[in-house]
């Protein structure tokens, strides 16, 4: 927002000092309140970026001192439990619009942010019925104007979605470095060393903060569940078409996958690719 000059003032709050003072020392915000109450004081846009657990409580405490007209927003990976936590404690004339940028890395802090993150990104919008359509146009207008590309839909159909794309990789990812870790004590380091691209991005995966994804996967439990439900289901008839020597089931699966992947660059979808999580951020961190 700084660097596009989309907002007047940006006043920040976290809870440790140390990490208001870096925001601070690197310019990130222009001044910092000591508690989340004191930081809405005043502002026109309320962004939340706590993990999806904390939602509720941060919304309870700024609540009553919003400003009439305000409207508040969230960057949560999880729409619907956000929603549920967070509208009860809006007050008549704050418009809660929810959102969800699909632009991230496994860094955390201010220090990680960077004013590119979001160009070229999706940044979903999933507001409530009844939400003030004027509220979700200014907030849609203000992710444009940093670069990213805005889509509105319903909370659920969010978590369901994110669920496939985000979600259950993540879990994947996090088991897949479980399970190399466990061989590790045998292997002695060889499975770090010799590792793939593949492995290498499950590493980088795994490395994302731990009680952001522990939200997520309490807040998202139904979609999670039942995206597991079937992943598992898939997993085990490939195991049983290893087991049997079932060569053609494994060349139709992974030609029927091959497939998907070059619809998805013919249709031009692929955007995020190039240097999608890779991003560095700057130095020092
Ligand atoms: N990291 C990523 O790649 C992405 C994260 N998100 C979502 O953005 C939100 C924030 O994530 P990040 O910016 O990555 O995290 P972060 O770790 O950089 O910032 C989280 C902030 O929340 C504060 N916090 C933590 N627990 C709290 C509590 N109980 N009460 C009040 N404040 C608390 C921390 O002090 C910190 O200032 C999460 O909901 C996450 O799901 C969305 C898209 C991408
Ligand atoms: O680092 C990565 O590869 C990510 O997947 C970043 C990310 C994490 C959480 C989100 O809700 C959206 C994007």
């Amino acid at each position: 927002m700084k660097a596009h000059g989309l907002a007047g003032e940006i006043v920040g709050h976290a809870k440790s000092a140390e990490t208001r003072a870096t925001a601070l020392e690197i310019g990130f915000v222009d001044r910092v309140a000591a508690t989340a109450a004191e930081a809405v004081v005043g502002a026109d846009l309320v962004v939340l970026a706590v993990p999806v657990g904390a939602m509720g409580a941060v919304a309870a405490e700024i609540g009553p001192h919003l400003a009439p007209g305000a409207t508040v927003t969230d960057v949560g990976s999880v729409k619907q439990a956000v929603i549920d936590a967070v509208a009860p404690h809006m007050p008549e004339g704050v418009h809660f619009v929810a959102g969800h940028p699909i632009a991230g890395t496994e860094h955390s802090g201010p220090r990680s942010g960077f004013a590119t993150l979001f160009v070229n990104r999706w940044w979903l919008l999933t507001p409530a019925p009844g939400t003030d359509p004027a509220a979700t146009l200014r907030l849609r207008q203000l992710c444009e104007g940093m670069g990213a590309k805005v889509d509105e839909m319903d909370a659920a159909h969010h978590d369901l979605v994110l669920a496939v794309t985000s979600h259950t990789p993540h879990l994947i990812a996090y088991t897949m470095v479980g399970v190399a870790d466990d061989l590790r004590r045998v292997t002695d380091s060889e499975v770090i060393q010799y590792s793939a691209a593949g492995f290498r991005d499950f590493t980088r995966i795994a490395a994302s903060d731990p009680t952001m994804w522990r939200d997520v996967f309490l807040t998202n439990k139904e979609a999670t569940l039942d995206i597991l439900g079937r992943f598992t289901e898939e997993l085990f008839a490939l195991q049983r078409a290893i087991r049997l020597g079932d060569g053609d089931h494994l060349h139709a699966y992974f030609t029927r996958t091959r497939a998907i992947r070059r619809g998805i660059i013919e249709a031009g979808q692929d955007t995020a690719a190039p240097d999608f999580g890779r991003v560095q951020p700057p130095a020092g961190e």
